[in-house]
């Protein structure tokens, strides 16, 4: 049975796990584990399916409502004999029979969540309860991909997994933010009442190759700007940080964590703190010294610091990045300038 490693959630589960799916006590288990993956067509989940799809004993399912996603990023595996796409709405059930379940469905953009706040709170809500009650019917163990967004504006730094946050409950941000700590709270709360198996990843800001051009996080904008370039907006006062996971590190914590024997929380990120002026001067460094830097207004609540402390995944999960920003961003480079028809690097 899983550990409960943070947070003080030492309460023994007595409660039996639900009864796997016959597909993974059948004797073809060893060659056969069915995953879904909810919000698989966006950017961490196509990587995160890339990765599983590389082992040919796992069938993958993906459902995505294509908000953020594309099918144009799963459209090496579309018609895969291993592999399936539906088109659906967390935030009504899904009937389908299968072992693990990732579920990144959400927009993680500040931009696209605050769009429909509304709906940001049902898909992590309504959405989170019916993916647990799926893991609940067919005993899947379920793999929440939560955000370090849940230690809003945070007054302990590094931040650690004990910390409880500082969260604004009424802002525009908290549909985000209070929307994951509402599905951590539902997770552990099925995880106790109905012995579900659940893991809880709290993801700190990952960037690489996929990410919508005109997505308005920092490292999609950066880039972009650069590469036609217009100058960096740097939101206002330009000291507040961030650290920067090259996505192939978080495929690779999200897996160990799915595979490991801790339900987390545990933090995945890459300890390298920047600040946004610091993060344009490497940018503008790497891609496109010509650019010039311009201060622009802030949104409401942003964070001001944030960085991981990795001490849980270093030791439970045998997991810290290997890539630092220097050598993720010139990757990302080459997948937006073909995007955006630019030709490659002499
Ligand atoms: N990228 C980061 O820096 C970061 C940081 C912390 C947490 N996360 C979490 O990781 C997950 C993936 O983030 P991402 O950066 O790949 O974002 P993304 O926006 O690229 O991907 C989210 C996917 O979920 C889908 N989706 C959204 N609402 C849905 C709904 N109601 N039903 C079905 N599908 C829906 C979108 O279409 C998209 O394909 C999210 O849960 C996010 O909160 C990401
Ligand atoms: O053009 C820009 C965009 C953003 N910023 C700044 O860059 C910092 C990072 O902003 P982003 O929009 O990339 O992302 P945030 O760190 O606010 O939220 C992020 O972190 C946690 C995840 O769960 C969220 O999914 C993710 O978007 C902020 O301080 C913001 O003010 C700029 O300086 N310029």
């Amino acid at each position: 049975m899983a550990t409960e490693a943070a947070n003080g959630n030492n309460h023994v589960v007595t409660k039996k796990p639900p009864t796997p799916s016959p597909l993974r006590n059948s004797k073809f288990f060893q060659s056969n584990m069915r995953i879904l993956v909810t919000g698989g067509a966006g950017f961490i989940g196509s990587h995160l399916v890339d990765k599983l799809m590389e082992n040919e004993k796992n069938e993958v399912i993906v459902a995505d409502n294509f908000f953020t996603g594309s099918k144009d990023n799963l459209r090496k595996w579309i018609g895969h004999p291993r592999f399936e796409l539906i088109r659906h709405d967390i935030t009504e059930p899904l009937l389908v029979e299968v072992d693990q379940i990732y579920h990144l469905a959400c927009p993680a953009s500040p931009i696209f969540y605050k769009h429909n706040p509304v709906k940001t709170i049902k898909t992590n809500v309504m959405g989170t309860m019916n993916m647990l009650g799926l893991a609940k019917r067919v005993g899947a163990r379920i793999l929440l991909t939560s955000t370090s967004e849940v230690y809003g504006d945070p007054l302990e730094h590094p931040q650690t997994e004990e910390y409880w946050g500082n969260v604004n409950p009424i802002g525009v941000r908290s549909c985000y933010d209070e929307g994951k700590r509402v599905a951590e709270t539902l997770m552990f709360d099925y995880h106790r009442q109905h012995g579900i198996e659940i893991r809880i990843a709290r993801i700190f800001n990952t960037y690489g190759p996929r990410m919508n051009i005109d997505d308005g996080r920092v490292v999609s904008n950066f880039i972009a700007q650069a590469l036609r370039g217009e100058p960096l907006t740097v939101q206002a006062p330009g000291t507040q940080t961030r650290s920067f996971c090259y996505v192939s590190d978080m495929v690779d914590g999200l897996i160990r964590l799915m595979e490991g024997e801790n339900t987390g929380p545990i933090n995945l990120g890459n300890p390298g703190e920047f600040t946004m002026m610091e993060l344009a001067e490497v940018v503008k460094e790497l891609i496109e010294p010509s650019v010039s830097i311009k201060i622009v207004e802030n949104t409401p609540d942003d964070p001001r610091q944030r960085k991981p402390n990795i001490t849980k995944a270093k030791q439970l999960l045998g997991w810290e990045p290997k890539i630092t920003l220097r050598q993720g961003l010139p990757l990302m480079e080459e997948d937006f300038k073909q995007r955006l028809g630019m030709s490659k690097k002499a």
